[in-house]
């Protein structure tokens, strides 16, 4: 079988792309735990599906194929030694091994088929769900006081984060916030075990069990050389130097991972939420990101002289940086919101400079964004838009909401 990744560019031509459709995980949302899972709002299921197809659709009317984590996922239980291994990762990470309650959930779970299985770890299992006379212990007798045993996990539709593919390995990434901590764990099975990659001996540049924070919204990679990573909200100094360093160790072509820090802030949480790559030159950026005059703190990793140690230079223009790193004459910054105040906060909340690259010059947005869609058309991008009422509602765009697993070089 054809090698299942490789990814050396944000801009190739996209021919494989990992997708979740939004399930029963967004209707387990309520008002009291918005915040701590991560959301603005509660999206309508039905409606937020409606947009999701056809975000789907969109991408495979441009030849491009589809295939959907749920479906991996189930695929990759391939077995009983790996379904139950399953299980007991997902209750342990899920924090349900603590009392005997694990043994009736692992009954429970054990008892799908695996789609279903699937379905239940990723929309959340209620105390209610679970037969009375079974229920011993005090917090599941007063479920009122915390209705789930499994919290439901809203944010998998961002299929980004969790996991990227970095040339022909992937990093699998350790999650920042708890709400979204075990997503990671899908990909680390269908790597493992599903028969599309298990015998392919992928390399993996980073694991979820380390210490520190990466997500996959701070990792773009700009050319066969090149990968930036935003120094975020949710991605760590340290772990980017340990991505470097097992890069740099494991594979030839990239040499340069360039550390761009960005404002810790919830409307900025990840690099690809105020800077994508959308052609060979041209890129979006939220203004707010550069210091008056342009200026940033930019840094750049390469191989150290001593193996297993990287060497640090600071740059602090990412103008000058992009055209350094990757060789180019001029670059373009195409703001988001068009530079205009109220229009620029606005749409870069609703992700407007969220793209997603499916070839050189040729994006796919929101539609919301106007003021942005139609200044991308300006600098000659072809843009493709996608409706995003109830997909917006947990602040991420299509960029967030798709995994590219294989693209052309460029
Ligand atoms: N790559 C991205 N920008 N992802 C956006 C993820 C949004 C998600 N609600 C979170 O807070 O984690």
């Amino acid at each position: 079988m054809n090698y299942p990744l490789h990814v050396t560019s944000e801009i190739g031509e996209l021919r494989t792309v990992l997708l979740h459709r939004p399930g029963r995980e967004v209707e387990n949302l309520t008002p009291e735990y918005l915040e701590r899972l991560l959301f603005d709002d509660i999206p309508y299921l039905p409606a937020i599906q409606k947009e999701h197809d056809y975000f789907a659709q969109t991408l495979r009317n441009r030849g491009i194929e589809v295939v959907y984590l749920e479906t991996l996922m189930a695929e990759s239980l391939r077995n009983d030694e790996i379904r139950e291994q399953f299980v007991e990762d997902i209750l342990t990470e899920s924090k349900a091994n603590v009392t005997s309650a694990f043994y009736h959930l692992k009954e429970y779970l054990l008892s799908m088929p695996n789609e279903q299985l699937v379905e239940k770890v990723m929309s959340g299992i209620r105390k209610s769900e679970i037969r009375e006379e079974k229920k011993i212990h005090l917090h599941e007798i007063m479920e009122e006081h915390y209705p789930f045993y499994l919290d439901p996990m809203p944010n998998l539709y961002f299929t980004r984060d969790p996991a990227a593919v970095i040339g022909n390995g992937i990093s699998i990434n350790r999650m920042r916030r708890r709400a979204r901590r075990r997503e990671s764990l899908f990909m680390d099975y269908i790597i493992r075990y599903h028969p599309r990659f298990a015998s392919h001996q992928i390399p993996v540049w980073f694991e979820r069990n380390f210490r520190f924070s990466m997500e996959g919204g701070d990792q773009l990679v700009l050319s066969r050389q090149v990968l930036a990573v935003g120094v975020s909200e949710r991605t760590t100094a340290q772990a980017i130097e340990q991505l470097a360093l097992n890069l740099f160790a494991g594979q030839k072509e990239i040499r340069k991972v360039v550390a761009v820090e960005i404002p810790k802030s919830r409307a900025f949480m990840h690099l690809d939420t105020v800077f994508t790559m959308v052609d060979r030159n041209k890129f979006t950026v939220h203004p707010e990101i550069l210091g008056p005059k342009g200026e940033m703190r930019i840094y750049i990793l390469e191989p150290g002289e001593e193996k297993g140690t990287v060497k640090i230079s600071e740059r602090n223009n990412l103008i000058e940086t992009l055209k350094e790193v990757l060789g180019l004459e001029d670059v373009v910054l195409i703001p988001c919101g068009g530079g205009d105040l109220i229009a620029s906060a606005r749409e870069q909340w609703n992700d407007g400079s969220n793209t997603l690259a499916i070839a050189p010059g040729v994006v796919v947005t929101y539609d919301r964004n106007y003021v942005s869609n139609q200044l991308l058309r300006e600098h000659g991008i072809e843009v493709i838009e996608v409706p995003s009422s109830e997909l917006a509602r947990g602040r991420g765009g299509p960029r967030c909401m798709s995994m590219p697993l294989i693209r052309d070089d460029i």
